[in-house]
Formats: structure tokens, sequence, C-alpha cells
């Protein structure tokens, strides 16, 4: 007979009591399902929550799809099965206007989004609820700037595109992720934190990092893991989220520091002769003076959170951009989209005023379609204007439908985008589909409405889109008129993982420069 082991005995018994711990959570957690919503997903089996759940980790979309297809498309609210045994209540587009006209104390964004993304477990101590100046320099100050800062945005992406497209007119291949992440971080940089940090290669790769990683804590953490285990899952990641943090922040605090002091002195002298560079920092800085709560005795909290939401925020541009490179060499040959787009381009921009100029981009019609349909194809998120249900009472539906305390409830993104109510041939790639047209008033790739969910809807709508669609019309411009890309006879599958989906990293293109050079 075998020796009895006591430290296996003891890890066994802990792995028993662990999962045990699991299902007994979930159920008492899961004790006050909404009466009468329907599961989508879930079938007549033991234990058919937590099997729906778990089923979650490898069904992508399905289940959302066909909870909309047998209850959104007929105005009513479903449960769906999440991952992290996190369910929560999907509901028909109607309920959009309601939803957002709710105040933070009925349905919360900022809960859901603390729990959603385990802040508090990856960064600890990162503060989400009072305003930060940097996300109110966004507001405010970004989006004003942007014909200001057009130079210098042009400037910076022809350096990255160059550097990293090569200028050889031989076909070469490369992964679609890693070149147009260092492209848009550094295009990006330019505008937040000014040219030299922007070459400070080692700043950049450290930035890098810190994204990953707070987009792989969000993602393993906030929606995959159990929430039972999250404490624990979430502290191994936060050790190399606070060390590239750290490391970002002790470039960034001097540039804070000296900018915070001389506008400081600027104001209270105005005959002292400084003018601040026009970027992300001196904005936070402005936001920072303005906002009460963080004045100078909290530079380096101030700075932090600066650090984690550029590098949160950048990321989601190559998300976008990626599905929009894909989606358009793996269109249709016969359809020319790109050659069209080549024609629109050469024809915007003719001379390095055009391109200096905010104005050119307006007659960039086709070039925004573009952008918005692969948005409308493939957006970041698979469940959008999700909301925590606060009242101690729950909340009732404009249905007439009660939901708990403490449900999520949201809405099911991709299927209202492929929704043939709103959508001609949803499943058709048509990238001039937003077209203006006589019958119907042109919508551009920064407008959301009920239908369109991509950047979020009204008040907690993404700040950052206009920065986003300026940024990324004029790298799409200069790709097109400057690169052949070969095509591609599939396009590579995103991947689901949790409500997050993006292009495979390992996707590839082949491409060249062209041999005549337009502007
Ligand atoms: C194409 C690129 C982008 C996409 C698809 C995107 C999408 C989104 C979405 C879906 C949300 C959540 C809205 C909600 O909760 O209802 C969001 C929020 C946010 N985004 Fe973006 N975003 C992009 C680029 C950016 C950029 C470049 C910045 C910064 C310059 C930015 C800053 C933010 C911030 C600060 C929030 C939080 C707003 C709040 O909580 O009130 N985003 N974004």
């Amino acid at each position: 007979m075998r020796d009895w082991n006591p430290f296996i005995a003891c890890a066994y018994g802990a792995l028993f009591a662990a999962s045990l711990s699991v299902v007994i959570h979930t159920f008492v957690r899961r004790s006050r399902i909404p009466v009468g919503l329907e599961w989508a997903g879930r079938r007549l089996e033991c234990l058919g929550e937590i099997r729906a759940c778990l089923r979650e980790y490898t069904a992508g979309i399905t289940t959302l799809l066909s909870g909309y297809k047998k209850f959104g498309l007929n105005g009513k609210a479903f449960i769906a099965p999440g991952t992290g045994f996190r369910a929560e209540v999907m509901l028909p587009p109607e309920h959009i206007k309601w939803v957002v006209d709710q105040p933070d104390d009925i349905l919360s964004h900022h809960e859901f989004q603390a729990e959603t993304t385990a802040i508090k477990y990856i960064v600890p101590g990162l503060d989400l609820y009072t305003p930060a100046a940097a996300v109110e320099a966004l507001r405010t100050h970004l989006t004003r700037s942007l014909g200001k800062i057009q130079p210098d945005l042009v400037d910076e992406l022809r350096r990255a595109v160059d550097a990293q497209f090569g200028m050889s007119t031989e076909w070469k291949e490369m992964k679609v992720h890693d070149t147009l992440n260092e492209i848009i971080f550094r295009t990006s940089g330019r505008v937040f934190f000014g040219e030299s940090l922007t070459r400070d290669n080692k700043f950049i790769r450290n930035l890098m990092g810190l994204s990953t990683w707070f987009g792989a804590g969000i993602l393993f953490v906030g929606q995959l893991c159990p929430w039972q285990i999250k404490r624990i899952v979430g502290s191994v990641f936060c050790i190399p989220l606070m060390y590239y943090r750290a490391v970002c922040t002790s470039y960034l605090l001097p540039y804070f520091l000296e900018r915070f002091e001389k506008m400081q002195r600027k104001r209270q002298d105005p005959s002292f002769d400084y003018a601040p560079p026009e970027d992300l920092v001196t904005w936070t800085c402005r936001a920072a003076f303005d906002l009460k709560s963080e004045h100078l005795t909290s530079e380096k909290e101030t700075v932090q959170k600066f650090t984690t939401l550029v590098a949160g925020a950048i990321s989601t541009s190559t998300v976008a951009f990626s599905n929009a490179i894909l989606d358009l060499v793996s269109s249709d040959p016969q359809q020319n989209y790109y050659q069209i787009l080549r024609e629109e381009c050469e024809s915007a921009f003719q001379t390095d005023d055009d391109w200096n100029s905010s104005a050119t981009l307006l007659r960039l019609h086709r070039l925004d379609s573009t952008l918005r349909e692969t948005l409308r194809r493939s957006a970041f998120i698979s469940r959008g204007i999700s909301r925590k249900v606060m009242p101690k009472e729950g909340v009732v539906l404009p249905s007439g439908q009660h939901i708990p305390q403490g449900w999520m409830i949201g809405f099911p993104v991709p299927a209202i985008h492929a929704d043939s109510r709103y959508y001609d041939e949803p499943d058709v790639y048509n990238p001039f589909r937003f077209m203006p047209t006589e019958s119907s008033p042109r919508s551009m790739m920064v407008t959301t409405s009920q239908t369109f969910l991509s950047f979020g809807h009204s008040r907690h709508s993404c700040p950052g889109r206009w920065f986003a669609s300026h940024m990324l019309k004029l790298l799409l411009a200069y790709i097109i008129m400057n690169y052949d890309i070969e095509p591609l006879k599939e396009r590579p599958l995103n991947i689901i993982a949790g409500t997050f989906m993006f292009p495979p990293p390992g996707a590839t293109i082949r491409l060249r420069r062209r041999e005549t050079k337009a502007t």
C-alpha cells in the first residue's frame, strides 16, 4: 500500500473546498434571479446555470445572438450567462433611452466598470470615482485642439509608418497587431506627451508593457476569472502592472512637475514668458488646476492616473485599426475598395497644406464610412451601455420587469449591429454603407446612436473618439496612398474572450511600398 502523503491530501482537500465554494457561492449569489426572465444558452440539466456560464468560455457570441433572436427582437429582456460566473441581463434596444437617462445612483456605470475590470485588484489604489484631470483634459481640450495638433500627428505617423512598414518596394510580411500597435503608440504619444518621450524607445516599450498587462489583467481577472478568486489572481497581475506603471510614472513625473510649476507661475504672473507645448500633459495640468480635488500636492496621483488611462486608451485604437485593415484586405477583390479609397485620398491630399488641415478630413466620406463599417462589424466589446442596478428594491424596466439589486444590465452590441431592421444585409462587409445619400443624412464615424454602440452611447460614451477618428483617418489615408497590401483569401476570425473581441495577435499581411511615391 502506498504511503499516505499529508501534503497531497491537503492539496486535494483545498481543491475540493475551493470547487465546493465556487458552486455554493454561485448559487447563493445568484439566488435572486429576476423572476420571469428567461435564460439564453441554459439547458434543462443539473447545475444548469453554472454549466451555461462554463460554456461561455468557448461559446463566443453565439449565446448573445441566439438570445437576441429569440427575445431581443421581440422587445424582451433575457439573462445571458457570462464567463467568471457572471450572468447579465441583456435588454432590447428599445430600452436604451431609458437606461442612459437613469442617474448613477440607480444604474451605476462606475460600479459596473469597477466590477468587470477588477481595477481594485490589478491596480490597487486607482480611484475611478473622483474625476481625473486626464479624463477632463480629453473631454475639454483634446477634441477642441485637433486642428492645432494635426501637423504633429502627420509628422509622427509618417515617421512611424515608414519605419515600421519600411521603404522597400519588395513584398514583405508583417504581424498586423505588433506593427500597428507600435505605429499607434508613437503617433498618439506625440499628442499625449510630446516629441522627446515619443522617440524614447525605452519609455515606449514600458508604456506598451503597461498597456499589455493592463488589458490582460482586465480580461483575465475582470472577465474570465470566477469572482470568488479574483483577489488572489489579481494580486499576481498586479506585480508587473505596478512595475510598468512605476517605470512610466518615473519618466513622466519630471515633465509634469516642470509643466505644473511653470504653468502655475504663469497663472500667478501673466508677464512670465512661457507658452507650454500643446499636448495632453499641458491640458491635464490645466484640468488639474481647474479641478479643486487634484491640486499641486497630488501630482504623482495625477501622473499615475494619466499613465494608466493613456496606456489603456491607446490599445483600443490598435484593435479598431487592425480590424479595419483586415476587413479591407479580406474584402471581395472584385469590388476594388482599396483602389477606390486610394483615389479619394489622392484627390483630397494633394499638398502638404492638405495634410495639415482638418478640413481635408471632411472630404473623406468613403474613408470615414469604411472605419465606421469596421466598428459596426467588429466592435471591441460584446456588451455595451452596461450598468449595475443600485437601489435595494431593484429597478423596474419600462417593460414592467423587475431586476433585483446588484444585477448587471447591458445591451448585446454585435446582435444589435447585425439586426436587419437597422442595417441592410448586415452580414455583408460594405465599407461605403454609411456614405451620405439624398434620403439619409450622413452619420460620421464618431456618431453614436441607439443602433451604433461601438463607442457606447450618451453620457458615458467614449470621450476619445474624435481623436481616434482623426488619427485613424490620417493613418489609413497615408498607408493606402503609399503602400500596396496583398489581398487575403479569408478574414482571420477575431478572438472572443470575456466581453472583448479582437483580431488574432498572430494575423499577418504582406505589403510593399508603392513605386510611385504619393505625397
Ligand atoms: C477606435 C478607438 C476606440 C474605441 C472603439 C473606444 C471605445 C470605447 C468604449 C466602448 C467605451 C465605453 C463606453 C461606455 O462605457 O458606455 C470607451 C470609454 C472611454 N474611452 Fe474610448 N475608445 C476608443 C479610443 C479611445 C481613445 C483614443 C481614448 C483616449 C484618448 C479613449 C478614452 C476613453 C475614456 C477615458 C473612456 C471612459 C469614459 C467614461 O467612463 O465616462 N478612447 N471607449
